[in-house]
C-alpha cells in the first residue's frame, strides 16, 4: 500500500472539497459527499443510519468511514474452488492471464499472495491514486462505469455518456478502442465491448472480466468469510435464503465438495433464472420469498415433494445474506435510497431471520450478513434476534477478522466482540500502527457478520 491512501480521493477531482454548509437530508437522496454535513447538523438516529451514540468518538469515526468509502479498495481478492483446481495451477493461470493485460495496457503486473486464512482466497495488491496528467480529449462515462473503472475495469460502450454531467471525477486516461460515430450514432448502438482501454487509470487493479475461468469468482473479503464462517459440511443440507446472484451459493457448494443439498431461495425470479443458468452442482433453486419457507403443515417429511415451504429444524446450516442498505460498497459517492426504503430493510432482515430460527436443526449453524454500515440493519438487528429467540446462541467464527460491533445497540460487550463489522475507515484511524500484512484485512468494503448456534434441547 502506498503511503498516499489517507489521501482524500475527491480533492483530486473536479467534486470539489465536502461543502461547508450544512444541507439537510433531503429524503430520496443521501449525497455520500454531505453526508458528514448531515451527520453532524441532524439526528441521524431518525435514519437509523450509522450509531445512535452522539459521541465524539462516534462523529470521528463516521468521518473515517465516509472518507474510506470515497476510494476503492487497496486489494482484489479472488476466490478460487479447489475442488475444480489445485491452488498452484490456479496461480499460474492467474499469473498468466495478467500478464496478458500487462502487455495490452503497459502497467506492471499486480502482486499477489494467498490469504493467511482462508486457503481458497487469493489476494491482489492495487495500485493507487496515481498523479495522472489529463489528456485534452475527454469522455464522459456514467457513474456505474466510473466506479467499475476505479476497480480495474476498461470503459465498456455501453457506460459512455453522450452529454457531460454536472460534477465530473477523472479516472484515468486512455485509448479508445471505437470510433466516435460509433459510440455516439444511435444507429450503432449495438457496438459491443471495450470502448476505452485504461491506460493510465488514477487507481490499478485487475481487470476482472478478463480473468474469466471457470474455477474463479472475484467476490470482497468479507463475503468469503461470511461462508467460511457458516463453514459448510459436506453431506450437510444447508439454506441459502437469499441467493441471487450466487456468489456465496457456488462458495458453499465448493466447500461441500458436492456432497449434499443446498437449497437456494430467491425472491425475484429473473435472478433466480439466472443463479439456474449457473448450472450448480447439488443446488436447488427456488424463485421463492424467503419470509415465507416456513410450513405449518404436519405432512410426513416422506411425503412431500422436496421444495420451499419446509417444515421446522429442517436444516444443518443457514445463510442469511440479508437485503439491505449497501451502504458499504466503495467506491461510493452518490447514494440515491430512499429514507423509507433504508427503514424498510430492519423490517425484513428481522422477518428473514425469524422464519431461518425456526428452520434451523437444533446444534444447527446460522450466519447472519449485510454489505451495509448501519446500526439497525446490523448490531440493533443481532440484539433483537437474540431478545425474541432464547435458543439462538451468539458465537465467534472460528477466523475472526474486522472490528468488534458499534456501541449503540443492546449488545454487551462480549456480544460486541463476537460480531464481526468490516469497518475501513479503521485505516485511517490506525495506520500508522497496523501492521502492513493486516492492510489487506481491513481495507474492505463495509460488511457485517454474526454467527449464532441454535441449542440443543439437552442444552437449554
Ligand atoms: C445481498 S443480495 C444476496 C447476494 C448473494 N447471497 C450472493 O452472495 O451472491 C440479497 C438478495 O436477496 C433477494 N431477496 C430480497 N428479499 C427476499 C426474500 N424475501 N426472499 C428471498 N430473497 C430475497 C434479493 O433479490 C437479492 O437478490
Amino acid at each position: 500500500m502506498s503511503g498516499s491512501l489517507p489521501h482524500p480521493y475527491y480533492q483530486y477531482c473536479d467534486l470539489g472539497p465536502v461543502p461547508r454548509r450544512s444541507p439537510a437530508p433531503t429524503p430520496g437522496a443521501l449525497d455520500m459527499l454531505h453526508r458528514v454535513q448531515a451527520y453532524r447538523g441532524h439526528p441521524v438516529q431518525q435514519l437509523g443510519f450509522i450509531t445512535a451514540s452522539t459521541t465524539f468518538d462516534a462523529k470521528e469515526n463516521l468521518d473515517r468511514l465516509l472518507l474510506i468509502l470515497t476510494q476503492p479498495p487497496m486489494f482484489t481478492t479472488l476466490r478460487v474452488d479447489l475442488s475444480k483446481i489445485s491452488a498452484r495451477e490456479a496461480q499460474h493461470e492467474i499469473m498468466i492471464s495478467l500478464k496478458e493485460q500487462s502487455m495490452k495496457t503497459g502497467l506492471e503486473t499486480f502482486s499477489m499472495f494467498w490469504h493467511a486464512e482462508f486457503q481458497d482466497c487469493l489476494v491482489l495488491h492495487n495500485r493507487g491514486p496515481n498523479t495522472v496528467e489529463k489528456v485534452d480529449k475527454e469522455m464522459m462515462v456514467d457513474l456505474a462505469c466510473g466506479m467499475a473503472v476505479l476497480r480495474g475495469a476498461h470503459v465498456f460502450v455501453q457506460g459512455i455518456m453522450a452529454a457531460p454531467p454536472g460534477k465530473k471525477l477523472f479516472i484515468g486516461n486512455g485509448v479508445s478502442q471505437v470510433s466516435r460515430s460509433d459510440v455516439f450514432n444511435a444507429y450503432s448502438r449495438s457496438v459491443r465491448g471495450v470502448g476505452v482501454l485504461m491506460t493510465q487509470p488514477v487507481f490499478e487493479a485487475p481487470c476482472l472480466a478478463e480473468l474469466s475461468f471457470p474455477w474463479l469468482v472475484p467476490q470482497n473479503l468479507p463475503s468469503i468469510a461470511c461462508v467460511h464462517a457458516l463453514a459448510p459440511q459436506p453431506g450437510e443440507l444447508v439454506l441459502d435464503m437469499c441467493a441471487a446472484p450466487g456468489g456465496k451459493t457456488s462458495h458453499i457448494a465448493a466447500l461441500m465438495a458436492n456432497q449434499g443439498k443446498i437449497v437456494a431461495l430467491e425472491k425475484s425470479s429473473e435472478r433466480a433464472k439466472k443463479l439456474e443458468q449457473l448450472g450448480l452442482q447439488n443446488v436447488h433453486v427456488f424463485a421463492y420469498d424467503a419470509t415465507k419457507a416456513l410450513s405449518q403443515d404436519l405432512v410426513p417429511q416422506a411425503e412431500r415433494v422436496f421444495g420451499p415451504p419446509f417444515p421446522p429444524s429442517s436444516f444443518d446450516r443457514i445463510l442469511v445474506d440479508a437485503p439491505c442498505s449497501a451502504l458499504g460498497q466503495r467506491p461510493c459517492y452518490v447514494n440515491r435510497i430512499s429514507v423509507n426504503q433504508l427503514m424498510s430493510f430492519p423490517v425484513i432482515q428481522h422477518k428473514l431471520l425469524m422464519v431461518a430460527a425456526e428452520l434451523l436443526r437444533p446444534g444447527g449453524v446460522l450466519v447472519y450478513s449485510t454489505c451495509t454500515i448501519t446500526l439497525a440493519e446490523n448490531e440493533e438487528q443481532v440484539a433483537k434476534f437474540l431478545a425474541r429467540r432464547a435458543d439462538m446462541k451468539l458465537v465467534a467464527p472460528s477466523v475472526r477478522l474486522g472490528s468488534c460491533g458499534l456501541e449503540g445497540s443492546q449488545l454487551d460487550a462480549t456480544q460486541r466482540a463476537m460480531v464481526q463489522r468490516y469497518d475501513p475507515g479503521m485505516l485511517l484511524a490506525d495506520r500508522d500502527s497496523r501492521p502492513s500484512q493486516d492492510l489487506h484485512n481491513v481495507d474492505t468494503i463495509g460488511f457485517f457478520i454474526a454467527k449464532f448456534v441454535k441449542h440443543k434441547e439437552e442444552d437449554t
